[in-house]
């Protein structure tokens, strides 16, 4: 065990877990003091979110449908207007990442209570990160005001979320888990869950995969990505996010496919600098080599590998690689120009990751 050092903040609403949860779904408006719920979603999930509406009756104001990626400073005032307009006294964000961050971008302004209840794998109903993108640039930020107050996980919302987008999904989850076991400020609870996490995504995944309507293996993932989400929601990102970010942000990358591809490079950068994780990791996927251990999962269930296959060009890599190097978060490894570059290089080749000994 490494040396027992650290500061420990808990910060979590409250959750509600199970096949058939969202039968608790008045109830836990009711828990929060709110009348008015408005509900967000994407396009795509208006049809599923209207038979939720109507579990709610007079209780639900109104439909907000125009969730999209990254949260366009558009979208969000929009959306905040029509909280106003229909005098919500709370919002409830069904759907992935894009929709529970149009419920944080609300809340940010207005501190209207959010129930969160996610229907993929990316975590972010458990932390207080946001993102808003304005200008064509992403800003993210830290407030404990968009923290959704309630977060209810039904593993039967999953059953429709595409195999492929499954996987994905799960895999932007393990990697929360994986960088939080060497973030700056991991504590013993967070590397915890973090393994726990990594194990049930890792157990789960292949079950998805053979039958994408098994719901304990649903159950599994999503468990793993709560988990996942919590971590996040607790200690720092470091290298494998903020390429992620730069590859989203500024090149218009799919978000859980860049993080699929990117994270077992990201790992094999950090091996030699943080052991300890390595071996957690390695260990929740019953491995001897974590970064190889990610790459050989996404590759048996059929996930993208390589960043050409979503659309980067090569002439994109220097550019990409300056930008990751430029403002870079913490991480355990110091960010060096040449090594990000080659990191970048094949991750768009689609090769197996490359450690530091490693001959090219
Ligand atoms: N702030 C934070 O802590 C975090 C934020 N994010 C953000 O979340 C966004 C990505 O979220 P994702 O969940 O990857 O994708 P998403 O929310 O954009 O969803 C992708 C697509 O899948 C559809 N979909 C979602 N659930 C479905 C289901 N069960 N069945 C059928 N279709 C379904 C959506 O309608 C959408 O068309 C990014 O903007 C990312 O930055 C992601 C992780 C953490
Ligand atoms: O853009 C955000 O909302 C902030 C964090 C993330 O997207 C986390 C991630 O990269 O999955």
């Amino acid at each position: 065990m490494d040396k027992l050092d650290f500061t420990y903040v808990p910060r979590a609403g409250r959750v509600v877990f199970g096949a058939g949860s969202l039968a608790h779904l008045e109830r836990e408006v009711l828990a929060l003091g709110a009348q008015r719920a408005l509900i967000l979603s994407t396009p795509e999930q208006r049809g599923a979110v209207e038979a939720v509406a109507r579990i709610l009756g007079d209780r639900a104001v109104g439909i907000f449908d125009g969730a999209v990626m990254h949260v366009p400073i558009e979208v969000a005032r929009e959306a905040r207007e029509v909280a106003r307009r229909l005098k919500a006294d709370c919002a409830i964000a069904i759907g992935g990442g894009s929709t529970v961050g149009l419920g944080k971008a609300i809340a940010l302004d207005s501190d209207l209570p959010i129930l969160a209840i996610p229907t993929t794998y990316a975590g972010s109903e458990m932390t207080a990160i946001y993102g808003i993108t304005e200008g064509g640039l992403k800003r993210t930020g830290t407030d404990l005001r968009v923290l959704p107050r309630t977060v209810i996980y039904d593993p039967m919302l999953t059953l429709s979320l595409p195999v492929d987008m499954s996987v994905t999904s799960a895999i932007n989850a393990l990697a929360h888990a994986a960088e939080g076991l060497y973030a700056r400020d991991v504590n013993p609870i967070a590397a915890l869950m973090a393994e726990e996490a990594i194990a049930a995504i890792g157990e789960g995944l292949p079950g998805i995969h053979a039958n994408p309507q098994d719901v304990d293996a649903r159950a599994k993932v999503l468990y793993g990505a709560w988990l996942a989400g919590s971590v996040l929601g607790s200690v720092g990102m470091a290298l494998h996010h903020k390429l992620c970010h730069t590859l989203g942000g500024s090149f218009n990358l799919p978000h859980a496919a860049t993080h699929t591809i990117v994270l077992p490079h990201a790992l094999a950068y950090n091996a030699d600098a943080a052991p300890q994780a390595m071996r957690r990791i390695a260990r929740a996927l019953k491995s001897d080599d974590a970064p190889r251990a990610v790459y050989d999962l996404a590759g048996k269930l059929g996930a993208p590998r390589s960043l050409k296959d979503l659309g980067m060009t090569l002439a994109d890599i220097d550019k990409a690689a300056e930008i990751a190097s430029a403002n870079p978060y913490w991480n355990p490894r110091p960010i060096e120009r040449e090594a990000i570059r080659t990191l970048l290089q094949n991750a768009f080749e689609g090769s197996p990751p490359q450690q530091q000994g490693d001959k090219p």
